[in-house]
C-alpha cells in the first residue's frame, strides 16, 4: 500500500545506522457507573458541547425527510436512508454515508472494505464493527485527529465520495470543512520549559489573544528572546516573523491527486483501493520526509504559563481552534538524549507500526491516544516511542504491578541499562543514573500529596523539576477524573502518548482527554486482530442460572442495597460455576473465576478448594499462587477479585467465568475479558477461548449483564444465551444438591449481610497497602481505613482500583434529603444547631 514511505517506525527505533432498558429496582446510589466516575462538570461538559453544537447535524431533512408511507421504514428512524439517489454503480463502492447525523454504514464484505476501513479509522469514530456491516460517524473530534495525522478536507471529502454510493451530501462537506478548517494551525509547543502558542496564520493568534481568558494567562518576553512576542510589538504581530522556520504545523500536504465529487484527474486516477487510499494517506507519510525540501515558512507565536495551559487548551476548543502539540525530538538538544533502542528480537506488529506511524508520520512526536485491545500489545507501542524519542520518560501506570511489569518489559525490549529505569513506589524511590532516563510510576503515587514521605517529596521535585521528552500514559480512559488531570501539567513533557483498550467511561469526561492528551491516533479492530491471529478467538456467553426459591424469596424481601449477595451466592450459579470449571479443566483449560464480591470470592474459591486473590493477599503469596497457575499442571483455576482486571500478563489462561461484577461496567467487561486474549494455544487452528458471565435469572444482574456486554458487542462479540447446562445434574460432588446444604449456605449470606450493612469495608490496593478482612484494618500505617455508609459495592473488591474516588457530586447524590433522615440523625442535627445558637 504505502509505496512512497521512506522508513518504518521500527527502523526509527533501531540502532542507528541500523440501547436503553429499564432500570432495575435498586436505588439510584448503587448504580456503578456513578460510584466510579464523576458526573460532568457541567463548565467543562459545556466547552465541548458548545464545539459540539456547533458543527452538530440538525436542519429540516432530519424532519421532513424521514417517509411516512410505509410502516417498515419509520422503524430505522433517523438512518432511514432511501430518499438518496444512489450512484449508478453503487454495488461496487461499499459504504453509506448519513446527512442526518454524519453516520458511515460499511459493507464489511466489499473488497473495497479493507481499505475503506482504514480511511474511516482515520477520519471517523468506529461506533460498532461486526461482522457483515460497520458503523462510524463522522464527528468534529475525529476529523480534528483525522487533520492532525496529515489528511485534508478536500482529501477526505474525495475519498469518502469515492467509496460512497451516494455522491457526497453538502451537509457533510461543509461539516467537514467547518470543523477542518481551523484544526491543526495551532500548536502547543514545549521549549526551555516554557510553553508557547505557535502559529504560521497570525491571523490565528490574534483571535486568540482576543479572548479574554487566554491572554490572561498569556507571558510576555523580552524581546529578543527567541520566538515570542513581546508587549510593545503584539498590536502589529505581522512584524513577528521567525526568519528560516519550518512549516508550522509539520503535516506536509500530499499532492492532490483525487478531487472532490468524483471530479477525478483521468490520467492520475488509482486503479485499486488500496492506490486510492494511498494517494490520500501513505504518499503523504512518504512525503512528510521531505521536509527539508518544503520551502520555508513563517511562524508566530506568543508565551502561555504553566498553571494556564489547560485552560488555555480548554479555551482554544471552544473557540473551535483545538491546539496540536507536536515535538521535534531529533532538533532537541536542550535535553539530555537516552541511549536506548528496540533489540533486535523485537518486531513490531503490522498494527502497532500503523499506530504509531500516526504519531510519528512527519518526523516529530505528535501527542495523543493509541488504542488497541487488551492483550494487543499496548506496553510495546508505549517502549518503541520511547525508543524513537530517545529522551527521558515518565510512565504512569494504574498500579504497583503493572509498575513492576513495565519496567520489566523495557528491559526485555529494549537495550536501555537497567540503571537508567527507575521504579517510584511506595517501597521503591529510587532515581535513574545518568542525565536521562525512565522513570515508572502510578497515577496515585504522583498525586497523593498529603501522605507523601520525605524521599517521595524528593522524587516528586526531582519529576517537576524538570523537562521530560514523553510521558506514557497507561490506561489512559482515568486521567479525565480530577485528581490525575493536574498532574498531567505539573510534570513539564513534549509529548504525551495516552494507551488504553477502553476508551470509554460512564461519565462523559472521556472527550476531555482531547485537550489533555491529544487526539485519538488510531483506534485497531478486535476482530481483525483476532482473525490475523494476533489475539485470542473467544466465545462469549451468558449462563442464565435460576434463582433457588429460598434465595429469591430473600431477595424479594431485601432492601435493593442489599441484594446483590443473593444473586452473586445463588446456589444454582455456584453450581454452574463448578460444572465449567470441572468440564474447562478436563479440557485442558486455565480458568480464571471473576468476583468482584470478595465473600462470594472467598465462599466459592473454598468450597472448590482453588487458590484466590484479592485486595488482601500478601505480594508474595501473589506471586506464588500465579506461578503456580502458570507453572504447575495440578492448579488450572484461580479465582480473582477486581484487582486482576487489568495489566495482568497471564498467556495460559484460556477460559474466565464472571460470578459477579461491577453493575454494568462496559469497560470491567472489556478488560476481563482481555486477560484470556493473550491465550497462548491462540494461532491453533480451530483453538478458542472462552468468557462465561453467569447470571441469575429474574434478577437485576440480568439487566446490569446487557448493558456490560454494550461494548463488546460493538466491538463485533456474539454473546450466546445457554439457558441449560447439559449433564450438570450428573456432575460428581455437585455442591449445594441437597436443600440443607442450600439452607445453610442462605444462612451465611444472611448473616454476613447484616454483619456488612454498617460498614463498607474499601480495599485499596494502591502504594502497596491492602485491607486484611480478617484484621479489619490495613496492613500499612497512614489514614488509609475508610469506613462509610452502607454501600454493597464496598463488600467487593470493587474498590480497589487506583482510579476509584469519590467526588462531591456522588457524595451529594448519596444525602438523604432532610425529611427521610431517621430520628438519630435528625436529633443530631437538631441538638448542633441548638448549641450553635448556645
Ligand atoms: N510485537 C510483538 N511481538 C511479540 N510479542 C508481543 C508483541 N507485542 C506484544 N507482545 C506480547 O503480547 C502480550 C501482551 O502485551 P501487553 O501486555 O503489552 O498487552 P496490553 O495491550 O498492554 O494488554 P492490557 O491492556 O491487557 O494490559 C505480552 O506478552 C507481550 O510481550
Amino acid at each position: 500500500m504505502a509505496t512512497k514511505r521512506k522508513g518504518s517506525i521500527t527502523e526509527l527505533a533501531k540502532p542507528a545506522p541500523g440501547p436503553k432498558r429499564a432500570k432495575p429496582d435498586v436505588s439510584s446510589d448503587e448504580d456503578d457507573d456513578d460510584l466510579e466516575e464523576e458526573v460532568p462538570d457541567e463548565e467543562e461538559q459545556g466547552a465541548i458541547s458548545r464545539v459540539l453544537d456547533k458543527f452538530s447535524f440538525t436542519g429540516a431533512r432530519e424532519r421532513s425527510e424521514v417517509p411516512t408511507s410505509d410502516t417498515v421504514s419509520r422503524l430505522f428512524k433517523r438512518d432511514e436512508l432511501s430518499f438518496l439517489k444512489m450512484k449508478p454503480d453503487h454495488e461496487s463502492r461499499p459504504m453509506w454515508i448519513n446527512p442526518r447525523n454524519g453516520k458511515i454504514i460499511l459493507e464489511s464484505f466489499s473488497p473495497l472494505a479493507p481499505a475503506a476501513q482504514d480511511f474511516l479509522t482515520a477520519i471517523a469514530e468506529p461506533l460498532s464493527r461486526p461482522t457483515y456491516l460497520h458503523e462510524y460517524r463522522i464527528t468534529p473530534h475525529s476529523l480534528y485527529a483525522a487533520v492532525s495525522v496529515g489528511l485534508d478536507p478536500k482529501d477526505i471529502v474525495a475519498v469518502l465520495d469515492r467509496f460512497s454510493k451516494i455522491p457526497i451530501p453538502d451537509e457533510i462537506v461543509q461539516f467537514i470543512n467547518g470543523c477542518t478548517g481551523s484544526y491543526g494551525k495551532v500548536k502547543l509547543v514545549l521549549k526551555h520549559n516554557r510553553y508557547f502558542l505557535e502559529s504560521s496564520d497570525m491571523k490565528m493568534l490574534q483571535i486568540l489573544l482576543r479572548d479574554q481568558v487566554i491572554s490572561e494567562q498569556r507571558v510576555f518576553t523580552d524581546v529578543g528572546d527567541g520566538d515570542g512576542i513581546t508587549k510593545e510589538s503584539a498590536p502589529k504581530m505581522g512584524a513577528l516573523v521567525i526568519p528560516g522556520t519550518k512549516i508550522a504545523a509539520g503535516v506536509a500536504q500530499g499532492q492532490q491527486v483525487v478531487q472532490p465529487n468524483g471530479g477525478e484527474n483521468e490520467e492520475q486516477k488509482p486503479e485499486t483501493a488500496e492506490e486510492l487510499f494511498a494517494s490520500v494517506t501513505a504518499l503523504k507519510e512518504g512525503e512528510e520526509d521531505d521536509d527539508d525540501d518544503e520551502e520555508a515558512e513563517a511562524v508566530h507565536s506568543f508565551e502561555v504559563c504553566a498553571e494556564g495551559v489547560e485552560k488555555v487548551q480548554k479555551q482554544c476548543l471552544t473557540l473551535g481552534y483545538p491546539l496540536l502539540e507536536e515535538y521535534d525530538f531529533r532538533n532537541d538538544s536542550r535535553n539530555a538524549n537516552l541511549d536506548m533502542d528496540l533489540r533486535p528480537q523485537a518486531q513490531i506488529r503490522h498494527y502497532q507500526e500503523k499506530s504509531l506511524s500516526k504519531m510519528f508520520g512527519n518526523g516529530r512526536a505528535k501527542s495523543g491516544i493509541i488504542v488497541l485491545p487488551c492483550g494487543a500489545g499496548k506496553t510495546l507501542v508505549g517502549i518503541t516511542a520511547a525508543c524513537t524519542i530517545k529522551k527521558s520518560v515518565v510512565v504512569l501506570c494504574t498500579s504497583s504491578m503493572s509498575v513492576v511489569q513495565w519496567r520489566n518489559e523495557f528491559l526485555k525490549w529494549s537495550t536501555i541499562n537497567p540503571d537508567q529505569i527507575a521504579i517510584f513506589t511506595a517501597e521503591n524511590k529510587e532515581r535513574f543514573r545518568g542525565d536521562a532516563g525512565i522513570i515508572v510510576t502510578t497515577y496515585s503515587m504522583v498525586t497523593n500529596s498529603r501522605t507523601r514521605s520525605h524521599d517521595s517529596q524528593k522524587m516528586m521535585d526531582f519529576l517537576m523539576g524538570r523537562e521530560w521528552g514523553l510521558l506514557l500514559l497507561d490506561e489512559v480512559h482515568v486521567v479525565p477524573a480530577n485528581i490525575f488531570r493536574k498532574v498531567i501539567h505539573s510534570i513539564a513533557t513534549h509529548a504525551k502518548l495516552g494507551l488504553t483498550a477502553t476508551l470509554l467511561r460512564e461519565d462523559d469526561k472521556i472527550q476531555d482527554l482531547n485537550f489533555l492528551i491529544g487526539p485519538k491516533l488510531y483506534e485497531a479492530n478486535w476482530m481483525e486482530l483476532s482473525e490475523q491471529g494476533h489475539i485470542a478467538r473467544v466465545q462469549c456467553a451468558e449462563v442464565w442460572c435460576p434463582m433457588t426459591t429460598e434465595f429469591y424469596q430473600e431477595y424479594l424481601n431485601e432492601t435493593p442495597r442489599k441484594r446483590a449477595l443473593f444473586y452473586i451466592m445463588n446456589p444454582r450459579k455456584f453450581q454452574a460455576c463448578q460444572f465449567l470449571i470441572d468440564y474447562h479443566e478436563k479440557r485442558g483449560d486455565k480458568v480464571i473465576v471473576f468476583s468482584d464480591n470478595v465473600f462470594a470470592l472467598a465462599a466459592y474459591a473454598r468450597k472448590l478448594n482453588k487458590p484466590y486473590i484479592y485486595g488482601g493477599t500478601p505480594q508474595q503469596e501473589r506471586l506464588k499462587i500465579l506461578q503456580n497457575f502458570q507453572r504447575n499442571e495440578l492448579i488450572n483455576t484461580v479465582f480473582l477479585s477486581k484487582i486482576g482486571d487489568t495489566s495482568l500478563d497471564l498467556p495460559e489462561a484460556t477460559c474466565l467465568i464472571q460470578v459477579s461484577s461491577h453493575y454494568g461496567s462496559r469497560r470491567q467487561e472489556a478488560q476481563r475479558l482481555g486477560r484470556i486474549l493473550r491465550a497462548k494455544r491462540r494461532n491453533d487452528e480451530g483453538f478458542n477461548a472462552f468468557f462465561y458471565s453467569l447470571v441469575s435469572k429474574d434478577t437485576a444482574e440480568m439487566y446490569y449483564s446487557s448493558k456490560r456486554q454494550a461494548f463488546l458487542v460493538d466491538q463485533g462479540y456474539a454473546f450466546k444465551v445457554i439457558t441449560h447446562l447439559q449433564g450438570i445434574e450428573n456432575l460428581p460432588g455437585l455442591a449445594y444438591a441437597t436443600p440443607a446444604e442450600r439452607r445453610e449456605l442462605l444462612q451465611s449470606v444472611l448473616l454476613e449481610n447484616s454483619q456488612n450493612a454498617d460498614v463498607n469495608s474499601i480495599e485499596k490496593e494502591t502504594d502497596g497497602g491492602f485491607f486484611d478482612r480478617t484484621r479489619g484494618d490495613y496492613k500499612r500505617s497512614g489514614p488509609l481505613v475508610k469506613r462509610n455508609n452502607a454501600k454493597l459495592s464496598g463488600l467487593s473488591g470493587g474498590d480497589t482500583m487506583a482510579y476509584m474516588e469519590q467526588n462531591a457530586s456522588a457524595n451529594r447524590r448519596m444525602k438523604v434529603p432532610p425529611g427521610q433522615q431517621n430520628k438519630f440523625m435528625r436529633k443530631l442535627k437538631s441538638d448542633a444547631v441548638k448549641k450553635a445558637r448556645g
